[in-house]
């Protein structure tokens, strides 16, 4: 029976599997069951972590909708929180496909990780054409224009608006998720800058839809309206779920790396027949165990 760990960061939930022992069986249509909300477990994404030769552990991320994509900042401190617990240690490493991330634990239980240099040159979002990443010539709704484009590791494209609450997300989410412009489509971030050191930010997720929050979506737009003066060179990020606190020094160690401070919180374990993982059609619901967090 393969047993999971449930993990969220501020709302944004993952389902945890184990693979460092032996690789698991799965394929785009297993990682659809188990995160499905209502035939399967339920999450944003799924998470595998596998052995590296490089760091903890090597993270594979699945969207909900089965797709492998290359970052998750929530995830990151979260497997990240995982590891240092299992080592009795105060940092850990996690690679992934979008880089190696080092992450450490912050006084009152939260983890503070490096999620690297920013890519901000059009081919690395991607898009589709050349175009100032800063003030894409792209307006794919009334009151949405003249956007930024970032890729921490996963693509993200922020529209800086009046008030984010206005804005029909669920409306207008898919349809830019998957515009021509963003080959591999992109993560759509609604942000309303509050003031010099806060940023109101709403997502739609690529393979998942509106989440209660995106560590990289926070990060992007942070990056996104330091480029463009908004704000300074620290902010908080008030998601739906809770806030992150993201840096993106000029100067010291770390000089031009995005730096991510939140919380990584374990809901409960559970096991699931390894039916589940092959695929046969029978709700996990009835087979999900484990105890529950109150
Ligand atoms: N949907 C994102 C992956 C998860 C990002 C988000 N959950 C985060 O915390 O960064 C993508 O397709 O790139």
């Amino acid at each position: 029976m393969p047993a999971f760990v449930k993990m969220h960061g501020l709302g944004n939930d993952f389902v945890v599997l184990d693979a460092r022992e032996g690789a698991l069986p799965l394929d785009e249509a297993t990682a659809r069951r188990i995160t499905d909300r209502k035939t399967g477990i339920g999450c944003d994404q799924l998470i595998v972590i596998e052995p590296s030769d490089r760091a903890d552990v090597f993270m594979r991320i699945r969207n909900a909708d089965g797709g492998e994509v290359e970052a998750c900042g929530n995830a990151a401190r979260c497997i990240a929180a995982l590891v240092m617990a299992e080592k009795g240690t105060g940092s850990a490493k996690v690679d992934s496909l979008g880089g190696l991330l080092q992450a450490e634990a912050v006084a009152g239980g939260g983890v503070r990780i490096d999620m690297g240099v920013p890519r901000l040159d059009w081919q690395q979002i991607p898009l589709h054409c050349a175009m100032d990443s800063l003030h894409l010539d792209f307006a794919p709704a009334p009151g949405l224009a003249d956007p930024v484009a970032v890729n921490v590791g996963n693509p993200h494209v922020i529209f800086f608006v009046d008030d984010a609450a206005a804005v029909d997300l669920e409306r207008c989410g898919p349809a830019i998720e998957h515009d021509p412009l963003f080959p591999a489509r992109v993560n759509v971030n609604i942000a309303q800058v509050l003031d010099r050191d806060r940023i109101r930010l709403r997502v739609w997720e690529r393979g998942v839809g509106i989440t209660r929050a995106c560590g990289t979506g926070a990060c992007a737009t942070a990056v996104a309206a330091m480029r463009r003066g908004l704000t300074g060179r620290a902010v908080e990020v008030r998601l739906d779920g809770g806030a992150l606190q993201i840096a993106w020094p000029e100067a010291g160690p770390q000089q031009g790396h995005v730096l991510m401070t939140g919380p990584a919180t374990e809901s409960f374990r559970g096991t699931f027949a390894d039916d589940l993982l092959a695929g046969d059609g029978i709700s996990p619901q009835d087979r999900a165990g484990g105890s529950r967090a109150a």
